[in-house]
């Protein structure tokens, strides 16, 4: 599986230590990360608004097959990615959150508070977080019996989404598109995006927002 770690602007400070997490985990499943947000406070900027435009991007153009994303609460980061069509992002405080949510839900995304309740332990935390997240088959339900009820409904709101969605490079050419320009500006998303991205048009987009 490919997975991006994005973090914004107010606990990009806390990157190294939640991507030393997230690599320990990944390698011991035999996944890859790419780590397309802020790496320290010096970084380019980007707020959990851009995060959603970012993970979107990823997630619909194939580039990557999960998000890990998060703000002070994790709320803002939440809201960002849900705005956007095929994102389905869960709220993940502690290990049964990352685990329920791969088993009941089944989406491709993770908000995560880096400021609230990030006390001593928390690598910890964030760890084990991960553990759970990208551990075994998704979608097997919680408890497994209920697997094919959680699975049906899943696909179900999959649907609702996808009809309550504009097209999704559309619905990127309505907003702002300086936001869409600081979202894309990180040299470190570009190459996980373009290196990686499978769809002609969203990469057309991107293309066209940074003059190549
Ligand atoms: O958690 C958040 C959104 O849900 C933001 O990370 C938080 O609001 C940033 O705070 P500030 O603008 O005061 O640095």
């Amino acid at each position: 599986m490919k997975i991006a770690l994005m973090q914004e602007f107010s606990q990009a400070a806390k990157n190294p230590v939640v991507l030393e997490q997230l690599n320990t985990v990944a390698a011991d499943k035999g996944h890859t990360v790419f780590n397309v947000g802020m790496d320290g406070d010096n970084d380019h900027r980007l707020t959990y608004i851009h995060l959603g435009i970012i993970g979107s991007l990823l997630l619909n153009s194939k580039a990557v097959d999960f998000v890990v994303a998060g703000c002070g609460t994790g709320q803002g980061a939440l809201m960002s990615l849900n705005a956007w069509p095929g994102v389905y992002c869960g709220y993940c405080i502690e290990p049964t959150d990352a685990f329920l949510f791969a088993q009941v839900n089944n989406g491709n995304a993770l908000a995560i508070p880096f400021a609230k309740g990030y006390g001593w332990g928390a690598e910890i935390n964030i760890r084990y977080i991960f553990e759970k997240a990208f551990d075994g088959e998704r979608g097997q339900g919680y408890p497994v019996e209920r697997k094919e009820s959680q699975m049906t409904n899943a696909g179900i709101l999959a649907d609702v989404k996808k009809g309550a969605s504009k097209d999704f490079v559309e619905g990127l050419k309505a907003i702002d598109q300086d936001l869409v320009k600081q979202a894309v500006g990180g040299e470190r998303f570009q190459k996980a995006f373009f290196d990686n991205a499978q769809d002609d048009a969203i990469v057309a987009y991107v293309k066209g927002v940074l003059g190549k």
